[in-house]
């Protein structure tokens, strides 16, 4: 599928968004902060960080925003909002919004890969308002009904 995107000012001299692999689903993002700027999360921090481009997606398809599993395993880094949620009528710059769960400063620099995003197919729903809906054998029972051992007790 071809997904227009476009370069904002900050995102030139930046690579656009790559598949790192030939199978990768995710497009990784790079941070488009100012040249020599560093910018820290200090544990428990969080932020904004651009990624220099926009994107046109095609009428029902959105992206999401995910985390890159190294940051996470290495300095405790993801996205607050993971999945991030690109709608398809959204023209602004694609930000992601991190957040430092480690025990350790983390500093971002321009050209880092800071999260990917997904490409995804949307079903739009038709919600039908009834009266009753079906039964069920969970019914209500939720949040660990079922049990939360291994073998289900
Ligand atoms: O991680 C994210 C999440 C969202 N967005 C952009 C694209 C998305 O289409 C728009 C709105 O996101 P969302 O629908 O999650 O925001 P909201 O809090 O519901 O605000 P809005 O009223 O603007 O929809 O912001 C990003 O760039 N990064």
């Amino acid at each position: 599928m071809k997904i227009s995107i476009r370069r904002l000012t900050n995102g030139e001299g930046l690579p656009l968004p790559s598949y790192a692999s030939d199978g990768a689903a995710g497009l990784d993002l790079y941070a488009a902060l100012p040249a020599g700027q560093k910018l820290v999360l200090e544990p428990g921090a969080r932020d904004l960080i651009p990624t220099g481009v926009q994107i046109a997606l095609p009428a029902g398809y959105e992206a999401q925003l995910r985390p890159r599993s190294g940051l996470a395993v290495e300095h405790g880094v993801t996205v607050l909002n993971a999945p991030g949620t690109i709608d398809c009528d959204y023209r602004g710059e694609v930000k992601a919004l991190l957040i430092n769960h480690g025990g350790q400063p983390f500093e971002i620099t321009r050209g880092m890969r800071v999260a990917q995003l997904v490409v995804a197919p949307v079903t739009r729903a038709i919600l039908v308002e009834a009266e009753e809906l079906d039964e069920t054998a969970r019914g209500a029972g939720g949040f660990g009904s079922t049990g939360l051992g291994d073998a289900g007790e």
